[in-house]
């Protein structure tokens, strides 16, 4: 009989980091993965960078940078899974050319962030952070100055996806009227309406609210230009990512009175444990609501992560499907019964795939299902094959040039 080279499932590693929420533990357990190191905060880089060297799966959330270095000595990792929304935290790209797919739950927390940014809208629209803030400090200042309802009020959101439209529709149900700025053409929700410039939202809206991943196009979108056409009084939300918006210039946009109030979330450095102390040029402003990216922590929201990217990484293990990753072809496969199946991860060059297939022509193997994607950078076929020896099929898939990866699937 021919050895067994899929790896048993006590063999396959687990590293959860985190504080990932025990749905995660609990549907990695019901699929029979038993093989788990988890840990409540993010690691180290170093004690990372040793802890991933024998993991097959690792689980992070926002604090955890897994940069090409760490990557680097994950000799083993098969793929990644982001417990949140965000994947800029990941070398997406370093992942991929080694074959890594990356997971990551894309609406679990929308719900969340967005009934957070509602409350904070509510609330600096009746200037209740230094209201707070006076009272506890024993000042009394009972005044309707500055003091509004929402209805009917002009909500200008950046970003219009899961968040941003989710957002729309709950801040519309209040009466307010919804505008919103985004790259591409959306379909706007009940009434809303996109318009065709940021200068535009950012000059007309009471309120701003931004909604858009970290990358290259968001990168300190909101600096003290776009402050500058910000219209006088407005209130300022950033609950994406803090690389997003220039502090300094949003410190002085509060110190003179152009902004009224704000609510940060997120921040371009963030504490990397409880311990350290956090530092903030917005930290002396009243009407300012700080929080410490908790802008999904909900326990709805972690639970239905925790589900989610543990469901992705069984799924992937056990079937070979990479449906959802975020840099990976995405292939969807439907259950193999009476055959073997035959993962490939390869360069995307020409010719490789004739070089699989003369493979299966030569060892006269019949090809019961294949199934391919691409990507300018990989191609991922899944070969689904009749045949007792498909160990000595897999070597030979791992000797073509351009391979990067071969698993093999009972
Ligand atoms: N504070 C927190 O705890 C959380 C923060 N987030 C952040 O919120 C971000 C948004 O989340 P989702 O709505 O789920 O993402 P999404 O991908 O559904 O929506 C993002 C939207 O931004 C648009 N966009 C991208 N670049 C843009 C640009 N330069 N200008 C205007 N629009 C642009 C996209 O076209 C898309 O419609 C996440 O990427 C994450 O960084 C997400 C969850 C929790
Ligand atoms: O989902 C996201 O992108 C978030 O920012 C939430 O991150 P967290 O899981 O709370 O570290």
């Amino acid at each position: 009989m021919t050895a067994k080279v899929s790896l048993d499932k006590s063999k396959i590693k687990f590293l959860l980091l985190e504080g990932v929420h025990q749905s995660a533990l609990d549907t990695l357990h019901a699929a029979g993965y038993t093989n788990i190191e988890y840990h409540k905060k993010a690691l180290e880089p170093e004690e990372l960078k040793e802890a991933i060297k024998d993991a097959h799966f690792i689980g992070l959330r926002s604090r955890t940078n897994l940069t090409a270095d760490v990557l680097e000595h994950a000799h083993k990792l098969i793929a990644v899974g982001c417990f949140c929304i965000g994947t800029n935290q990941v070398d997406l790209i370093a992942a991929e050319k080694l074959g890594i797919p990356v997971f990551n739950a894309p609406f679990s927390n929308t719900r969340s962030v967005a009934e957070l940014v509602l409350g904070e809208i509510l609330l600096l629209m009746r200037n209740i952070p230094k209201a707070n803030a006076q009272v506890h400090r024993g000042e009394w200042n009972k005044s309707a100055v500055g003091s509004h309802e929402v209805r009917g009020k002009k909500l200008g959101i950046i970003g219009y996806g899961h968040i941003g439209s989710q957002l729309s529709i709950i801040a519309e149900s209040l009466g307010m009227n919804v505008y919103f700025y985004d790259i591409e053409t959306k379909l706007p929700l009940g009434n809303a309406q996109q318009l065709g410039s940021l200068q535009e939202l950012l000059s007309s809206c009471d309120i701003i609210s931004l909604h858009v991943p970290e990358n290259a196009s968001t990168k300190n979108m909101i600096n003290a230009e776009r402050i500058a056409q910000l219209k006088q009084d407005c209130i300022f939300i950033n609950a994406a990512r803090g690389t997003v918006v220039d502090i300094d210039a949003l410190a002085q946009a509060l110190e003179s009175g152009k902004i009224r109030g704000a609510a940060i979330d997120v921040f371009p450095q963030e504490p990397a444990s409880a311990g350290e102390v956090f530092e903030s040029p917005l930290r002396k402003f009243d009407n300012v609501i700080l929080t410490p990216h908790i802008g999904g922590s909900t326990s709805e929201a972690q639970e239905n992560i925790g589900t989610e990217v543990a469901s992705k990484f069984v799924k992937y293990s056990d079937n070979g499907s990479t449906l959802s990753a975020v840099n990976f072809p995405e292939v969807s496969l439907p259950e193999h019964h009476g055959t073997k199946r035959l993962l490939h991860i390869h360069a995307n060059r020409p010719g490789i795939l004739n070089k699989i297939n003369q493979v299966f022509v030569d060892e006269n193997i019949n090809i019961a299902a294949q199934y391919l994607q691409t990507d300018p950078q990989i191609g991922y076929v899944v070969i689904d094959v009749e045949t007792e020896d498909a160990h000595s099929l897999l070597h030979r898939l791992k000797e073509i040039e351009g391979t990067i990866r071969t698993r093999i699937l009972y």
